[in-house]
């Protein structure tokens, strides 16, 4: 008997790898001639953001009460077959061109055989011998030195991009030994990447994932929320030194964070060398979760071509349609290029070209959804360099969201307001260190503006001379020992900032200063 049971799964978060990665890993990076060094080669399992499921008109939704969206076509019932969802041919050829992949103008679907209770056929509508595309590469970035601002740029081979379907969920129920399946998620669609054993650690792994995933959601094929299973990693990992063939590998399926996937990769390449090094040999073996261990020889599963479903044809353009066939419900590969957004890497380099910021910094913007749209829209209203907003943006209010958990949609501080501050600073109305004071209290009383804020406690620049000469004088009498010793300007500067609580105008405060300790 078949029970339904809904399973939400607790994952940990996969944000924002590319600053946390970098030097705990490095050393697993390097290598001399003679080391054993790691190679790993990802499979990746994206879910196709689409409302519906491959070969069914089910709908796709998480959250869905276990077992609610499920069609006979789904459940496998006999006399069901399937029909191919368009949407999801268009997303895999979207991302196989933003790939770089050679788009095959004819696939084939092919059945493969295994047997679990959450795969009701006994089989998956997959496509081993020919793919939707193939060849491609993914170009992704590590942040090197000391302060991250060496940007080493690096390609990972993509073999081939393979539409196939979703299994349903298990869950094994110890205390009552029984086995619990959802089928909601039988039959959605999936992207399978394949990509060639180019990385060599878990670092490298993790910013190629983090890549995909902002390229993925950047064209809008898959919404790339790892602890919703909508990307999926299985990391094949071996080692061996270099110049010689490569070693056996493992596999370690269904990694669902990028935090977890660096660790998983290094844990499992150093576990390989303390074996090779005590004399021991690899074995070619699932290291999984999972309660099965599936082998991976292809004679296992059985593979046969799926016989309900044609060839899959992709046009090359409008003008190479056969007469009779619709535009509208053809996939056309030139359509789709057309289409095609501003991709991460691309949009990256632009924002360092245009505003002159630092590499780094396009990073954080990048990665961040909505960030860049922010920190444009700050632009657009005030007058203030690019260079001295970004970090507004990245350090101000990047570390207020992050530390309330809030994406930047939700920021109590919207572009133009925070314009409107930086406007105050700019036209010195306001200093430095004041213009934070009011941030904070900005993002404390939402809807209030700076201007608002700065005359209500009353945090001005203070620029009347002679209240400046007093307030000057006052800290200078107080120190007469200190006045001609080195460095005495800076330090009687910061004490009428004290005094001030940051209003004086720093100008003409070191002015003051200077007459006076000369
Ligand atoms: N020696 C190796 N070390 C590390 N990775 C490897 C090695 N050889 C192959 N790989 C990687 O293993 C993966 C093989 O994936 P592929 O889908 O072709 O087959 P599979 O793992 O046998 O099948 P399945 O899809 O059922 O998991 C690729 O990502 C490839 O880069
Ligand atoms: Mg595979
Ligand atoms: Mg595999």
């Amino acid at each position: 008997m078949v029970h339904s049971y809904f399973f939400r799964m607790i994952f940990l978060s996969s944000g924002a790898c590319m600053v946390e990665f970098s030097f705990m890993w490095l050393s697993l990076c390097l290598s001399t001639p003679q080391q054993l060094v790691g190679v790993v080669g990802l499979e990746i399992h994206a879910q196709i953001n689409s409302s519906t499921k491959l070969f069914s008109g089910s709908s796709v939704c998480f959250s869905a009460p276990p077992n609610s969206l499920v069609s006979f076509f789904d459940a496998s019932l006999p006399g069901t077959l399937p029909v191919l969802n368009r949407r999801c041919v268009e997303a895999a050829v979207m991302t196989g061109l933003a790939l770089n992949c050679n788009i095959n103008r004819k696939s084939l679907f092919d059945r493969k055989h295994y047997f679990y209770a959450d795969l009701p056929a006994g089989y998956q509508i997959t496509q081993q011998r020919q793919p939707v595309a193939e060849d491609g590469t993914l170009t992704y970035s590590l942040l090197e030195g000391k302060k991250r601002s060496q940007v080493i740029r690096k390609n990972v081979h993509i073999k081939q991009i393979q539409l196939e379907q979703d299994s349903g969920k298990s869950l094994h129920d110890d205390v009552h030994s029984q086995t619990l399946i959802d089928l909601n998620r039988a039959g959605v669609g999936l992207m399978e990447l394949v990509m060639e054993p180019d990385m060599s650690c878990g670092e490298e792994a993790a910013a190629a994932v983090r890549e995909l995933q902002l390229i993925l959601q950047a064209l809008g094929t898959c919404q790339g929320n790892m602890s919703e299973g909508q990307l999926r990693v299985d990391a094949n990992v071996s080692v061996h030194r270099p110049g010689e063939p490569l070693g056996v590998r493992t596999e370690v399926k269904n990694i669902n964070s990028v935090r977890y996937l660096a660790r998983a990769i290094d844990y499992e390449i150093q576990r390989q060398i303390g074996i090779l090094q005590r004399g021991g040999t690899v074995q070619n073996e699932t290291r999984h979760s999972l309660p099965i261990s599936l082998t991976s020889a292809a004679s296992f599963f059985r593979f046969m071509p799926e016989p309900n479903l044609p060839p899959l044809i992709v046009y090359e353009d409008n003008a190479s349609l056969p007469a009779g066939i619709d535009a509208c419900q053809a996939v056309v590969v030139q359509k789709i290029k057309e289409g095609l957004p501003e991709l991460p890497s691309i949009k990256r380099d632009r924002l360092v070209q245009t505003y002159g910021i630092l590499p780094e910094h396009s990073f954080t913007l990048v990665n961040e959804d909505g960030l860049v749209e922010y920190f444009e829209a700050v632009l657009m209203a005030t007058k203030k360099e690019p260079r001295k907003v970004i970090g507004w943006v990245t350090n101000e209010l990047l570390g207020h969201l992050k530390q309330q958990d809030l994406s930047v949609s939700q920021s109590p501080i919207s572009p133009p307001a925070l314009a409107e501050l930086l406007e105050l600073q700019e036209t010195g109305h306001i200093s430095s260190s004041v213009a934070k004071q009011v941030f904070q209290k900005m993002w404390r009383s939402p809807g209030k503006t700076a201007a608002q804020i700065t005359q209500e406690h009353d945090l001005g620049l203070v620029s009347d001379t002679a209240q400046l000469h007093s307030i000057c004088q006052k800290v200078v009498d107080s120190h007469p020992d200190e006045v001609g010793t080195p460095n005495i300007l800076n330090k009687l500067m910061g004490l009428v900032q004290k005094e001030t609580k940051g209003r004086a105008d720093p100008v003409l405060v070191r002015k003051i200063l200077q007459e006076k300790t000369s």
